[in-house]
């Protein structure tokens, strides 16, 4: 059999450990061959590949952040219309079956491909954890562990001289990324899309802390945050290219309204791309590794338009369909817990 790959989206922590995991099963389990497309969709209409054997380098790659394949978004009008193009790579390099790597967007192209006759099946990434059906995604540890550190020593500068910290997080439509490493550091106040907040409450939460002799006050908020229609608003950013809404920190200008309205010195912290960036935890390679291991398994029993997913401690196929249904965003009793330590 000849397995094609391809990462997709934004690059994650892991996903050259789940290319290296499809690479050896694939050979070592089933004699199959490889070739993975690079920079995402792009590589499959402009039919740009290489053939992926389990040398040396790609034994190495474990470790290695980011992509070896690349990644890219291509508009998805353009891709759509270049379904028989698509269809022509693979037909042109033999695949038998695509096992792309990505998030909702690269998922729900993914998708639509199975739905057109092509057999996918798909490899969840992000480190916003926000895909359905799966309880993780990998990438998501190794973003919490760094933004967790970085809340960690932002405590104690925060402390010496009194101030607001404000700690900007990655997170566009799901707060996984806050709510877990407010919880890990301590925050005393976590801010998610999911929840719009009231500035009025957070500026008297932060006047409340101080007055009670507190020294310091660490708020986490992810990009997507946003605040109740009647309390602030967002310098409008618009939407790029490919359908996705620009921010335009949301942090920042959360930060001068607290200064303006309660007068309390305010620094902002963006932690942007350093949480995508750089080695896998244990915990992602080991995840990232399981999956491409059971994607090719799944792959070679012929169960397409299936997603593998982490159900308890086990690797489950679900359907692809129900996974790009809708985003798994964070719960109201999820955010409860956090919010047991604000103030
Ligand atoms: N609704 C869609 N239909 C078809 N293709 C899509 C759709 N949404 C996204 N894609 C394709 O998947 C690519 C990756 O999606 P994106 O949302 O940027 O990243 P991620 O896969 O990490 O969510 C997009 O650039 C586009 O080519
Ligand atoms: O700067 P980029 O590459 O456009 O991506 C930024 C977005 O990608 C993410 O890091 C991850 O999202 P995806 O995994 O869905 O691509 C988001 O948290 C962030 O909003
Ligand atoms: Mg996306």
């Amino acid at each position: 059999m000849r397995i094609g790959i391809l990462t997709g989206g934004g690059d994650c922590p892991g996903l050259n450990a789940v290319i290296r995991a499809i690479v050896r099963t694939s050979e070592n389990r089933y004699g199959s061959s490889v070739v993975g497309f690079r920079d995402g969709w792009r590589g499959l209409l402009e039919d740009r590949k290489e053939r992926l054997r389990f040398d040396d380098r790609v034994d190495s790659i474990l470790a290695r952040g980011g992509t070896i394949l690349g990644t890219a978004r291509v508009n998805p009008e353009i891709l759509r219309s270049g379904l028989d193009r698509i269809q022509q790579t693979l037909d042109d390099n033999g695949i038998d079956v695509l096992i792309p790597i990505g998030g909702e967007g690269t998922l729900t192209a993914a998708h639509w491909l199975s739905e057109s006759g092509v057999p996918v099946v798909g490899v969840p990434k992000t480190i916003d954890n926000d895909i359905a059906c799966t309880d993780y995604t990998f990438g998501f540890n190794t973003a919490l562990a760094i933004a967790t550190e970085a809340i960690d020593r932002l405590h104690t500068t925060a402390e010496s001289h009194q101030r607001v910290m404000l700690v900007e997080v990655m997170g566009r439509h799901a707060g996984w990324i806050a709510l877990h490493s407010g919880l890990a550091a301590g925050a005393h106040l976590t801010l998610i899309p999911e929840q719009p907040f009231d500035v009025e409450e957070v500026c008297a939460m932060v006047k409340r802390r101080f007055q009670r002799g507190d020294s310091h006050f660490i708020c986490v908020v992810a990009e997507g945050a946003e605040p109740k229609p009647d309390s602030m608003t967002l310098r409008e950013g618009g939407v790029d290219e490919f359908g996705h809404k620009r921010f335009t920190g949301v942090a920042q200008q959360l930060g001068a309204e607290i200064e303006r309205r309660i007068g309390k010195e305010v620094r902002t912290t963006v932690l942007g791309h350093v949480q995508r960036g750089g080695t896998p935890t244990a915990y992602d390679r080991v995840l990232a590794t399981r999956f491409g291991i059971n994607a090719t398994d799944a792959a070679h029993a012929g169960e397409h338009g299936k997603m593998v997913a982490l159900r308890g401690s086990e690797i489950e196929l679900v359907s692809l369909g129900e996974a790009v249904d809708h985003l798994k965003v964070v719960p109201q009793n999820s955010y409860d817990e956090a919010a047991a330590f604000f103030g």
